[in-house]
């Protein structure tokens, strides 16, 4: 770990290794480790967040994979942003001090999504419950409106906050919603919040709003190319950017009109990096074996512009 070091770039949210018989699967994780940072060059991690089917895991499951990402990412890893968001807040709270106990580089919270805050000031009064209990590490605020239901704009919600939330250090943002990241971006003049994309088939355009980074499912598998997308924006080379986001694209289009969630997402992370994933929880069922086919011949038609 990089005490210090800013957050920016890409992140993986990472994918939660099972067993064919629906157990976590801890001893992948070394592995997992060395892919992302030799093969996607990709050395920060979300963990336990939407692709790690963090709320369908037990908080003991949870503890047990933050700690085998802290272990293992030692002296590899960046930062490891740990996910302790969940219905109930003393869970949050539980994680949230397991998070810092064990050194994690800052823990993220979504909004409750059962009985959800219905105003801004509701859902300040929880993230700051769990924050305080972690009060030396970064706190991010994990914004998926299509997820949680909860649509509070971020634009609102970061009025005020550092006074209410002093380790507020930035926002996830999964939205479609440019306008609203543009105006957080806009108001921060000072640069003090980081705001970390998360639809990762537009991250050009939030990157021409000035996001930091990104966080997100696809920089498991491509992770080297969106890399490349952003090295090539670094340089002011649009044409060349814009060439990695619409093949990146094109491939989620077109996984996306097959269906595709998190439980293809583990089956392509499988197929792509050889390290088995294995099944989804239910309520997710795993993929087909029809869009396992599929999904591989689209990826392995695409000709990226390094010539890959
Ligand atoms: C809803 C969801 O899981 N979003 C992910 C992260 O926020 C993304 O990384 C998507 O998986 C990705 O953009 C593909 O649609
Ligand atoms: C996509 C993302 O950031 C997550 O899985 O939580």
């Amino acid at each position: 770990m990089t005490p210090g070091k800013k957050l920016e770039g890409l992140v993986a949210a990472t994918i939660t290794p099972m067993t064919p018989d629906g157990q976590i699967n801890l001893p992948m994780i070394r592995q997992y480790v060395d892919y992302l940072v030799n093969e996607q060059n990709v050395k920060n991690v979300f963990v336990n967040g939407t692709t790690g089917e963090g709320l369908s895991l037990s908080i003991q499951e949870r503890k047990q994979l933050a700690e085998e990402w802290m272990c293992q990412g030692k002296d590899k890893l960046d930062h490891v942003i740990i996910h302790v968001g969940a219905l109930s807040l003393p869970e949050c709270q539980e994680l949230a001090r397991h998070a810092a106990a064990i050194g994690a580089g800052g823990i993220a919270v979504i909004a409750p999504f059962f009985f959800k805050p219905t105003n801004k000031d509701e859902l300040v009064a929880f993230l700051q419950k769990v924050a305080s209990e972690a009060p030396e590490i970064p706190f991010y605020y994990y914004h998926i409106p299509s997820l949680t239901g909860v649509k509070i704009r971020v634009e609102e919600l970061l009025d005020g906050i550092k006074a209410q939330i002093p380790t507020f250090q930035g926002v996830k943002f999964s939205d479609m919603d440019l306008l609203d990241l543009a105006q957080c971006i806009n108001k921060n003049e000072m640069g003090q919040f980081e705001f970390l994309y998360g639809v990762d088939e537009q991250l050009l355009g939030a990157l021409a709003l000035g996001a930091n980074g990104a966080v997100g499912s696809t920089y498991n598998y491509l992770g080297r190319q969106t890399n490349l997308m952003l090295q090539a924006f670094a340089k002011a080379d649009l044409a060349l950017a814009q060439k990695y986001q619409f093949l990146t694209g094109e491939f989620l289009n077109f996984v996306i009109k097959l269906g595709f969630g998190v439980a293809q997402t583990k089956a392509v992370m499988t197929f792509v990096s050889g390290i088995p994933m294995g099944p989804p929880r239910l309520p997710l069922v795993g993929a087909s074996s029809e869009f396992i086919v599929k999904a591989k011949a689209k990826l392995d038609s695409i000709v990226w512009p390094d010539g890959d």
